[in-house]
């Protein structure tokens, strides 16, 4: 969680003694799509990003430069084509431009998925099931959690988003704002060491995203590590502690939102942020 008025004490300033936590790191990491009669699409070239335990990152760009994709090769929903992911200092993924990529085994894979959360656009819960069962489901199949152990934490989790009151109503007789706060419940019942999060609120009418946001600031705040792709600046501002601008697949920059937002060193950057703020009439 970003905090302007922290500063270093001067010792840390001139001799930082302990490396930095590095809880998940990206390394030149590359995905090219293969879209049946169209030209191959580079959408990843030479990622690299670390990101420390604890800390929020909001990745923010231009449509179409790769941030989603990012987000997805972390748990690989995607597969990259080379580079490295590693999580909490031991690989998840590794290939090289020349060899074949190994992946992990079913059941890393699965234990990756557990240890990495993702809140997606669309919330993707289960229409048939009650909110209740569409966040104790889960933590049945993937911890083994015994049910009345996984609805009593499911309940905990709904408390926390402010849908308590929401645990035997369906899916679709909710707003979207609060679709997603069950799929947030949901994603954390499995206590994942970090959370990615891919435009959270942007199929969520406006009104209705504040109440996403608080609860992701609530997360941030609470040493969450997280990651979200976002059009949202002022939550970039206001939560992040750093910003990653990704530009045609590659990290153009990365620094705190004071930096990113108000002193950008790319003109590509400046451009992005006055389009954005032109289109919506505010002045970030
Ligand atoms: N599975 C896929 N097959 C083919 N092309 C894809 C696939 N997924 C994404 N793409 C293409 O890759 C490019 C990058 O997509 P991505 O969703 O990562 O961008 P983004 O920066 O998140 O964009 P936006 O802000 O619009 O969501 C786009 O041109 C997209 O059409």
């Amino acid at each position: 969680m970003h905090d302007s008025t922290e500063a270093p004490t001067t010792l840390e300033a001139v001799a930082p003694t302990r490396a930095p936590d590095v809880l998940l790191s990206l390394s030149r990491l590359s995905k090219t799509f293969h879209p049946r009669r169209h030209a191959a699409l580079p959408v990843l070239r030479g990622v690299d990003l670390e990101v420390r335990r604890g800390e929020a990152i909001a990745v923010i760009g231009p449509s179409g430069s790769g941030k989603s994709t990012a987000l997805r090769c972390i748990n690989l929903l995607e597969r990259p084509d080379s580079g490295s992911i590693r999580l909490d200092g031991k690989p998840v993924f590794e290939a090289s431009d020349t060899g074949p990529a190994v992946g992990p085994s079913v059941r890393a894979l699965r234990d990756l998925r557990r240890r990495v959360g993702m809140v997606f656009q669309g919330f993707h819960l289960f229409p048939t099931m009650s909110v209740l069962a569409n966040v104790t489901m889960p933590q049945v199949r993937s911890l083994g959690r015994g049910r009345a152990d996984a609805e009593r934490r499911s309940l905990e989790l709904l408390e926390k988003v402010g849908l308590a009151d929401k645990a035997n109503a369906r899916p679709q007789t909710l707003s979207g704002g609060q679709q997603q706060r069950v799929a947030i419940a949901r994603a954390l019942a499995l206590d994942p060491e970090v959370m990615l999060f891919d435009e959270p609120t942007s199929a969520i009418d406006p009104e209705l995203r504040i109440e996403v946001l608080r609860v992701m600031r609530g997360l941030a705040e609470a040493g969450m590590t997280m990651i979200v792709v976002t059009h949202e600046l002022q939550f970039a501002r206001q939560v992040a502690d750093r910003i990653v601008f990704f530009d045609a697949g590659t990290v153009l920059e990365c620094g705190p939102p004071e930096q990113v937002l108000d002193r950008p060193r790319h003109e590509r950057v400046r451009h992005f942020l006055t389009a954005v703020s032109g289109a919506l009439g505010n002045g970030d």
